[in-house]
């Protein structure tokens, strides 16, 4: 773990929650990414270090243009660092071949984006079912009771049968979580997954990942919103392509929201925010 991990915003050592094991579920050491296609080249992350414990909702915050997509992008195997290491539950994930990393992405990873990116020929149901299928085609009968149940848990179980565009923005959202969780992955990444949607969707959602997060499925989420953000167990600060600053938050009760909006905020305030 490094020194901005354990640090808070005075500088004070703080305890990390909640994690059990010693093996993070993610771990990125030296992390660079520099895109070739520009003419020079953009070099936009400049050697992040970072672990994400198990069961942890890690939270990437940063001014527009610091890099949070590309790292998300750069460890969660949707796109490949320039350098670095990164291991999932301990396996290396850089050095497998495309093949290897897309079987770990559809197996052990559940992304969800600002747009949901379901098929429109599909209805909500079996745009759900369809990776759980595609993993493990022998499955049908366990991958639809799991897509069953998760469409109760996220009430959206009513639209089963509905097509893409006859849901709500908020209910699409939480079709996009389902079908992220129908192979039950180690870990969910999700940017700017309230990006487009209006405040009451955005609680909606932000509900169904602090859902997500409290049934034990580690998170690792870009949002520019600090009330998304206050949902985490920890925020990092990105400046620049560098890690920093990271503020550990403690769970999240809705009890306790507003307080801790107002402390993150005043947070990320005196980062540059
Ligand atoms: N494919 C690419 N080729 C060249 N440059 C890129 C590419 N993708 C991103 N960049 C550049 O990398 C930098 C970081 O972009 P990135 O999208 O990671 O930032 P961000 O913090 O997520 O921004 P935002 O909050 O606006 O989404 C930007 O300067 C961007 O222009």
């Amino acid at each position: 773990m490094t020194m901005t991990d354990r640090m808070n915003l005075e500088g004070q050592q703080v305890t990390p929650t909640p994690g059990t094991s010693d093996q993070p579920t993610l771990e990125c050491r030296g992390i660079t990414k520099t895109y070739q296609s520009t003419d020079p080249p953009t070099h936009v992350l400049n050697g992040i270090d970072l672990q994400v414990r198990p069961g942890e909702f890690l939270v990437i915050m940063g001014a527009s243009g610091s890099g949070k997509s590309t790292l998300l992008y750069s460890i969660s195997g949707m796109d490949r660092p320039s350098s670095g290491t990164v291991l999932l539950e301990g396996g290396p994930l850089t050095s497998l071949s495309d093949t290897e990393m897309s079987r770990v992405r559809l197996t052990r990873m559940g992304f969800v984006f600002q747009q949901a990116y379901l098929l429109a020929n599909l209805n909500i149901g079996d745009n759900i079912l369809l990776p759980a299928l595609k993993a493990n085609p022998k499955d049908k009968a366990a991958a639809t009771a799991r897509v069953d149940a998760l469409m109760e848990r996220f009430d959206i179980a009513h639209v089963r049968t509905h097509g893409i565009t006859q849901v709500s923005g908020g209910q699409l959202q939480r079709a996009s979580i389902c079908r992220a969780l129908a192979c039950e992955p180690a870990i969910l990444f999700a940017d700017e997954p309230t990006g487009a949607l209006n405040s009451s969707m955005t609680i909606e959602v932000m509900d169904a990942l602090s859902d997500v997060h409290a049934a034990g499925t580690t998170v690792v989420m870009v949002t520019h919103d600090p009330s998304c953000a206050a949902r985490g167990d920890r925020v990092i600060y990105l400046r620049d392509g560098s890690l920093v600053n990271s503020r550990e938050l403690g769970r999240w009760t809705a009890e306790r929201a507003g307080q801790r909006e107002d402390d993150l905020l005043a947070w990320l305030r005196h980062e540059g925010f």
